[in-house]
């Protein structure tokens, strides 16, 4: 519902929908926010995929590959994106009663949809999900498609995040520069410095090595607590070919991942134990390993994403911070939702695109400029409370 307070910019509310690289389930938030300030954050709720479902998501990675132009959906993707869409109805109104909305209480919905391919180098990157459909059913207007204009403006479609956690930063009171980490699948980071200039890339892998390692070898979707990993030893010839990618070079432009750039080692190169232990510690040092590109190293270091629960991986990153004497934070430390922030990055996102505002700039995502983006759609009959 917007308001407007005299004098003040307008404050909209918005639902953002995030259904990120892990391909776990359908994150659900709400941010109140003039585009600039975050007036108010809601309830984060949780909806995870079924297991069959989470698995044609993953035949989806591979049928994907083949896409040269960003409509195409070969194989069973058209099918898929229908479901997806029904799975994020249900979604948006199992949070609706939840928590006592009704869908005129909301001006926005941001839809992220499912990251299938994700090229930069070609220009291209595809998420499903269909925003009309969406809009339709739950009679809210939705704001989708969000990285496309991006890329037209030569930037890699990715981070977006950091837009949201510039707008988080403005609040915090902490050791300056401060950095927002997701670790989720893959793992990224925004660096906001006390002027508030934002520079953000991917790192390098997050939770999705380990959890097709402990799939592979024990049948388990992830490592919880890091409880396997704490049984292991890190094996050095395992995690130092992939911290020589080029990606990790300091004169790299890349700075956005596609799911399948980092693929985990063949079943037989090591033990469960030792093999998530060494992933977990690929994690950490990936993610120091990128961080040598910001101008500067952070001295607060925010942890969100389900690879904050982790133990092994927060241990090894507080290790590895220590020496520039930063400290490594839970978001929760600083009353932040580590679970949430990527659905309300998605709902300040929409707010944004909205508004006409800039979703990425030449620091986070490599435009040339800064740009705004997504499309909007608007459902054709309001639906009734109830
Ligand atoms: N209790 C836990 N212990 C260890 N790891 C966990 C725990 N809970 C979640 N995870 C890890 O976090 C992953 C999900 O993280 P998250 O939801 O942040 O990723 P995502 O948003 O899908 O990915 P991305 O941010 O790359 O788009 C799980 O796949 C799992 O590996
Ligand atoms: C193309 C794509 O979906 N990228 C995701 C992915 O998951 C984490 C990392 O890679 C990040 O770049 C991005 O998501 C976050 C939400 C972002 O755009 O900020």
């Amino acid at each position: 519902m917007s308001t407007r307070i005299a004098g003040k910019a307008e404050v909209l509310t918005a639902i953002g929908l995030m259904s990120g690289t892990s391909m776990d389930g359908i994150d659900v938030a709400l941010v109140r926010s003039d585009g600039e300030q975050v007036v108010e954050r809601g309830a984060f709720l949780t909806i995870p995929y079924r297991p069959d479902f989470r698995r044609r998501l993953a035949d989806a990675l591979e049928a994907a590959k083949s896409i040269r132009e960003r409509d195409e959906r070969p194989d069973d993707l058209g099918n898929l994106e229908r479901e997806l869409t029904h799975l994020h109805v249900d979604a948006v109104e199992t949070y609706l009663s939840r928590f006592g909305l009704t869908p005129d209480q909301v001006d926005l919905v941001g839809f992220h949809g499912q990251t299938v391919l994700h090229r930069p180098e070609r220009g291209l990157t595809v998420q499903i999900g269909d925003g009309s459909l969406l809009a339709e059913r739950i009679g809210i207007p939705v704001v989708y498609d969000m990285r496309a204009n991006d890329m037209k403006a030569g930037g890699e479609g990715a981070p977006l995040a950091p837009a949201y956690h510039g707008a988080l930063a403005k609040g915090l009171t902490c050791d300056w520069p401060v950095a927002f980490v997701n670790i989720g699948g893959i793992s990224n980071i925004t660096s906001v410095d006390a002027d508030g200039q934002l520079t953000a890339f991917d790192t390098g892998p997050g939770n999705s090595l380990i959890d097709q390692w402990v799939e592979m070898k024990a049948g388990i979707p992830f490592d919880q607590g890091g409880a396997i990993a704490s049984e292991g030893q890190v094996l050095r010839r395992l995690i130092d070919p992939y911290l020589e990618a080029a990606f990790f070079d300091v004169s790299s432009k890349r700075r956005s991942l596609d799911r399948n750039d980092f693929l985990p080692p063949d079943p037989d190169e090591a033990g469960l134990e030792d093999g998530s232990r060494s992933l977990a510690r690929l994690t950490a040092e990936a993610l120091l390993k990128s961080a040598q590109k910001l101008p500067e190293i952070p001295k607060t270091w925010i942890i969100c994403g389900g690879g904050r629960s982790n133990r092994i991986i927060m241990d090894d990153l507080q290790d590895l911070v220590t020496p520039s004497s930063g400290s490594v934070l839970p978001a929760e430390d600083l009353d932040l939702d580590g679970d949430g922030m990527e659905a309300e990055a998605w709902a300040f996102l929409a707010i944004r695109s909205h508004l006409g505002l800039a979703l990425s700039w030449p620091g986070t995502t490599g435009c040339r400029q800064p740009v705004t983006g997504g499309k909007i759609a608007k459902p054709s009959r309001k639906v009734e409370a109830g």
